[in-house]
């Protein structure tokens, strides 16, 4: 009988060569061996990297201690359940507790830091942005979906990180960038830039809104979609558009692909040399991960390849896409200049990611603005009165026209700024640099080892910006729960200078920052190498969208009885990006 068994044994181990006389180790065999094999090595390597490399005695830093924090569960840290509401209150609370502006807690085997005052990020994400401006690295998303080209996600450490923003900066922020026929008749300043684009889409916003005053919401998501598919296609958007469809699934793509704790081969890299075939739970996450991949793939390919088929044709909107082609097929076709570096060179791929990263950048923020604003709006009767007298002090040309509130009359708008200021103060998009909720899941990396506050912060750890508490500190912005655009008017915030220019740069990065009600765009929109390229064009659409809607429109919250108004509780959305929670007001026409 034991005989019988150890020779099933044998061949079900072994195969055997008949001409040879020879056993070797069968297919399903070796590939176990081989796998068990690899997994004692990566276990034995792990081991040697994290108890001899990198021991505690290897630097004196190690005795310092990381910054206070809660601590979780044993194995894996803070529960996601825990921060997945508002985590930037959560956070808040805890500094309190640990009485401490910069804590930390763990998230399986990744240590997080959060600052969550603004002297913190400003020493840390500003004044040493050159180490606090990495991303955290997804293995789900950046290796196994192939988005680690993405503008958002590339790395600080990556030359091509510098190129993007060139591109970027070049592409969006300078004037007479998108010539030619996009936005044929805008205002001076307009035609040769986006301001006549711009100028345009609003027109089309303000008649959608009129005809459907309550879909406010999706039609600012129609106006920023057209917009950015304009800017950088020269793609003009359909009802259903196939373009748009693509966009969208791509985005909630990334939200799962990024949810934080989902994918354990984020926390153990490892896992991702398992091989696809083999069956189970363990690798469905590959299997996914290539499918979400040919998804993604299509929504950064098809627009662009759109592009360079009109461009074929002779017949084509101006675009940044098409502006940047043309621009490298001259430079190809004329001899490469000399002393040309080659990590400074555009490409196609570049232009691509780029175009990709506009996108992703206005899709949903200038959209959460104004829905914030738009609420606000009904809340605050009086500062929405005072925006229109503003307004209605501009001449309009054109007689018996509807007055149409131009880019070039926005610097005549102070109050209107200011409430724009208080708006992404009071509301911020972007509440939490965060990848635990996936909040505008914009986190930075620090790429060696440091100290601050004497603490230590170590190599790779994920930095947050708890931009929501920056923003609510009281100590920064009194009595930070009310909604008051006059703590940036009436105080003298701005220089005259700064204040006249519409598209002034306080972000330059180590100016003072102000010691009372400071200029909230020094955080709403990021920090160091990583600050949102998108901020002159995100504002100027901003304060346009806002004028051209009050100039037009009257925004209020619904009579319960006569005079009395139902005031709704102010709430936030938890998300990608975040906005206060829509409550019932009404839209009227107001001329
Ligand atoms: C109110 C509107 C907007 C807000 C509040 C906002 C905010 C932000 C924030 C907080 C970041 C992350 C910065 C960091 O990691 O420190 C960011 C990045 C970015 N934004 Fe914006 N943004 C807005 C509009 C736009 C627009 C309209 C565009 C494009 C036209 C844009 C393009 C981008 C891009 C490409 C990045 C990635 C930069 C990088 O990782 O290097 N954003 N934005």
């Amino acid at each position: 009988m034991d005989a019988l068994i150890s020779e099933a044994a044998v061949r079900l181990l072994w195969t055997r060569i008949p001409a040879a006389g020879v056993y070797y180790l069968g297919p399903p065999m070796a590939t176990a061996v081989i796998v068990l094999a690899a997994l004692f090595l990566a276990i034995a390597l792990g081991f040697i990297y994290y108890v001899i490399l990198r021991a505690p005695w290897r630097t004196q830093r190690r005795s310092l201690s990381l910054p206070p924090g809660p601590r979780g569960n044993r194995f894996s840290g803070i529960p996601n359940e825990v921060l997945n509401i508002q985590p930037w209150r959560k956070y808040a609370e805890w500094a309190e507790e640990f009485q401490s502006p910069v804590i930390h807690l763990r998230t399986f085997n990744r240590t997080i830091i959060v600052l969550n005052s603004s002297t913190s990020i400003k020493d840390l994400l500003v004044k040493r942005a050159s180490i606090y401006s990495d991303r955290p690295f997804s293995w789900m998303y950046y290796d196994i979906c192939g988005r680690g080209k993405t503008v958002f996600n590339i790395s600080s450490m990556d030359k091509r990180h510098g190129v993007y923003r060139k591109v970027l900066d070049r592409g969006i922020n300078r004037r007479g960038n998108v010539p030619g026929d996009v936005g044929k008749g805008g205002s001076e300043g307009g035609s040769g830039s986006y301001w006549g684009l711009l100028e345009e889409e609003v027109e089309v916003l303000v008649d959608r809104i009129m005809k459907d005053p309550e879909g406010y919401e999706k039609h600012f998501r129609h106006n920023s979609a057209s917009v950015i598919m304009k800017l950088a296609y020269g793609y003009s958007i359909k009802e259903n558009d196939p373009f748009l469809k693509l966009a969208e699934e791509s985005a909630r793509i990334s939200g799962w692909a990024l949810a934080p704790g989902k994918w354990l081969v984020d926390y153990y890299p490892i896992l991702r040399f398992l091989p696809t075939w083999l069956p189970g739970p363990l690798t469905e996450f590959k299997r996914l991960g290539q499918h979400w991949k040919q998804r993604m793939d299509l929504f950064s390919d098809v627009p662009h390849e759109w592009v360079k088929g009109q461009m074929a044709s002779g017949s084509y909107i101006e675009s940044f896409t098409s502006r940047l082609l043309r621009d490298i097929q001259e430079k190809s076709a004329s001899h490469p200049q000399p002393g040309h570096r080659e990590e400074d060179r555009i490409t196609e791929d570049i232009i691509k990611w780029c175009a990709v990263g506009l996108h992703a950048g206005a899709a949903d923020t200038t959209v959460c603005a104004l829905t914030s604003f738009i609420l606000l709006m009904a809340l605050h009767p009086q500062v929405k009165k005072r925006v229109q007298a503003e307004i209605d002090e501009i001449e309009f040309i054109g007689e018996g026209e509807l007055p149409r509130v131009r880019i070039r009359d926005l610097p005549k708008l102070k109050y209107l700024k200011a409430v724009m200021k208080e708006v992404l103060r009071y509301a911020p998009i972007g509440n939490l640099v965060c990848e635990l909720n996936g909040s505008l899941a914009l986190p930075h990396k620090v790429i060696q080892e440091d100290v601050y506050m004497g603490y230590r912060i170590p190599k790779d750890a994920t930095v947050l910006a708890n931009v929501w508490a920056i923003m609510h500190d009281p100590t920064l912005y009194p009595d930070p729960f009310t909604f008051n655009p006059d703590r940036f008017f009436n105080l003298g915030v701005d220089s005259p200078k700064s204040e006249d220019a519409l598209l002034s740069d306080p972000y330059t990065t180590t100016k003072p920052v102000q010691q009372v009600n400071p200029d909230p765009r020094n955080f709403a929109f990021g920090f160091g190498k990583r600050v949102c390229p998108g901020i002159q064009f995100a504002e100027t659409s901003l304060l346009l969208c806002m004028a051209s809607i009050l100039s037009r429109m009257d925004i209020s919250l619904p009579v319960a009885s006569k005079d009395i108004h139902q005031v709704p509780k102010i709430d936030f959305t938890t998300g990608l990006t975040s906005h206060i929670k829509p409550f019932p007001i009404e839209i009227q026409r107001r001329r």
